[in-house]
């Protein structure tokens, strides 16, 4: 199988949910149905942090929320963890700067989706030459998701690849909300990935649906 056509993968990022059980108020299997229900594109598992499921636990709920995904259509990413990412056959994986180097991680997942944080143009450049297929940037705006976020940037480094030439998809991320995800799509991103914004809703259908709008 080729890698991901890039405008396929640009309209899969639109609406880009992440999620853990800790972020969840309510049952996480519900939070992703409903959000998937509201119209999310494409999905990210990331179960780390305080009160993180391990082990078995952790690969049960993977499970069963990469089922869920499948039978709606929408692509299933796993954060950091390669050997869960290829045990279940996701269809992706998210790394940041501090994981094993991204050209190893492209070597060991062939064609699935990659998905690289980067936080300067330097190693925006060095995520595309070593087989990423698309950036996360951020934090754009303050969040209290994750504890060792970078500084805030707003969305200047998504403006600053954009203007140096980089086509790359890239979704923002970081404290983006229905109403300044708009904000963030007029810098040059081609989705927006929450965390708060949907497994903290009351509402979390209604809640992804207007953010949807906000972005398609
Ligand atoms: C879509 C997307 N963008 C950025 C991140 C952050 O990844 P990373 O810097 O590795 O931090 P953790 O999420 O692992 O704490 C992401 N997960 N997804
Ligand atoms: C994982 C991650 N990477 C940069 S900011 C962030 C947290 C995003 O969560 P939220 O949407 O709750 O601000
Ligand atoms: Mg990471």
């Amino acid at each position: 199988m080729p890698r991901i056509n890039e405008e396929k993968l640009r309209d899969a990022l639109k609406v880009y949910f992440i999620v853990g059980s800790n972020n969840c108020v309510k049952n996480p299997v519900q939070v992703v149905e409903e959000a998937i229900e509201g119209g999310i594109t494409i999905f990210q598992f990331r179960e780390k942090g305080k009160d993180a499921l391990e082990g078995h636990e952790k690969y049960m709920l993977a499970k069963e929320l990469q089922a869920i995904c499948k039978t709606k259509g929408i692509p299933f990413i796993v954060n950091d963890d390669i050997d869960l990412a290829i045990e279940l056959n996701a269809d992706g994986l998210h790394i940041g700067q501090e994981d094993e180097p991204v050209m190893n991680i492209r070597k060991k997942i062939g064609d699935k989706i990659l998905g690289v944080s980067a936080h300067s143009l330097e190693e925006a450049k060095i995520a595309i030459k070593n087989g990423a297929d698309y950036l996360g940037l951020g934090p754009i705006f303050p969040t209290k998701t994750k504890e060792d976020a970078k500084e805030v940037r707003g969305t200047t480094l998504i403006e600053e690849l954009r203007a140096n030439g980089l086509d790359i998809p890239i979704v923002g991320i970081g404290g983006i909300t229905i109403d300044n995800a708009r904000t963030v799509m007029k810098a040059g991103a081609d989705g927006v990935a929450v965390i708060t914004a949907i497994s903290q809703s009351e509402k979390i259908l209604e809640t992804t649906q207007r953010l949807s709008e906000n972005v398609l």
